[in-house]
């Protein structure tokens, strides 16, 4: 697997960058931490736009800095998108969308305009000026132009921060299909736990210029200290096909021996394999000793509990379903007393299909 080793330390006025890692560069990477914690800075070093005395930065096989070598932004190979477009106010829309692009050799163009136009929905934007578009807009056309570019390597700084949730919604499993189809990794700074957790692989947690944890998104779910859920709900995820509606228009979306209905399926984030990842709120699942008849919840799947955790004044029941997937409950003491749950117990997680995500 394609691998990014990095090694800084760097003292910038007040702030120190302490990193020695290697980083998987495959799939999708969140960079997550609090305001001011490097993950820009780190960002810019892998970049090569920021120049750190002594710091290693590899990419694959490529020493980009090792040394006295020391490669320049432009010959990484690398599309970057940050909070600010920084598209050429000089340049007409389209000029700057192929601004990249007619700079890559034929041969060794993956991606064609056409292909980037549909999946951003460009081609309204390409017929007004560069001026008249809205931040949104124009951070829309600077991914496409990072895209054009036959990167390597994808670095996102908070791009999403200035589009609406429409547009949000719009671009995500567009970044998502981009990723998966042409295999280019990609790296994203993110104050938004919602964006990292329908979109992310891996999770790199930040704190005060370190890297303090990473891992799947996955593992990084099953503890209910991570910062992702500072002030927000633990969720699980789910991953699985969607099958044909049925009569009653639910949607099956199944990972072997699982099945979940969803009641609505609006936008859902595709990832590879043609499978969709679902977010459950462990607030929205209980637990039966045995199935239920006569109840509105559709989803009784059949589960074992591995892990029971004090969880505010709740507890967090864990569970692992037939297929080898985590599910989360959030569940009051009266409840795991009442039904005397203990690690090991098969019971049953009832969801309703329009709680899931
Ligand atoms: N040009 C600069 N000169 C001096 N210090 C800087 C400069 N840019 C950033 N810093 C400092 O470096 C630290 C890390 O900044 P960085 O932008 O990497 O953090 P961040 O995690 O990306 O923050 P945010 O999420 O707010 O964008 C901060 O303490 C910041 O004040």
């Amino acid at each position: 697997m394609t691998a990014l080793r990095i090694k800084a330390h760097w003292q910038r006025h007040h702030f120190n960058l302490n990193i020695d890692t290697t980083l998987p560069a495959s799939g999708i990477t969140a960079l997550f931490g609090r305001s001011g914690c490097g993950k820009s800075s780190l960002l810019r070093l892998i970049a090569g736009l920021e120049i750190v005395p002594d710091a290693t930065v590899m990419f694959a096989d490529h020493p980009w800095q090792h040394q006295q070598n020391f490669v320049p932004l432009h010959r990484r190979r690398i599309g970057l998108v940050f909070q600010q477009s920084g598209l050429l106010p000089h340049l007409s829309t389209e000029q700057n969308l192929l601004y990249g692009f007619q700079r890559v050799p034929p041969d060794l163009r993956r991606l064609m305009p056409a292909d980037v136009i549909r999946m951003l929905e460009l081609q309204p934007l390409l017929r007004q000026p560069l001026a008249s578009l809205s931040g949104g807009q124009q951070q829309r056309l600077a991914l496409g132009r990072a895209l054009l570019a036959n990167p390597q390597l994808l670095l996102l700084d908070e791009p999403f921060a200035a589009l609406d949730n429409q547009s949000k919604t719009a671009i995500l499993p567009y970044i998502r299909t981009l990723v998966d189809e042409t295999g280019i990794p990609l790296f994203f700074v993110s104050h938004d736990s919602r964006e990292v957790e329908k979109l992310a692989d891996q999770l790199v947690l930040m704190d005060a210029g370190q890297i303090t944890e990473q891992s799947s998104l996955t593992a990084a779910l099953a503890n209910p200290n991570n910062p992702l859920f500072d002030g927000s709900d633990i969720i699980s995820l789910f991953f699985g096909v969607p099958a044909e509606k049925d009569s009653w228009g639910r949607i099956p979306v199944l990972s072997n021996a699982c099945c979940l209905w969803l009641g609505d399926c609006t936008a859902p984030i595709p990832t590879s394999q043609g499978q969709i990842r679902l977010s459950i709120r462990a607030k929205d699942v209980s637990l039966a000793l045995s199935p239920i008849a006569d109840l509105s919840i559709q989803n009784q799947l059949p589960a074992q509990i591995i892990n029971i955790i004090p969880y505010r004044q709740q507890f967090l029941i864990q569970l692992q379903l037939a297929d080898g997937q985590l599910l989360q409950a959030e569940i009051t003491p009266y409840a795991v007393a009442q039904l005397k749950l203990t690690i090991g117990l098969q019971v049953f997680a009832l969801v309703k299909a329009i709680a899931i995500r």
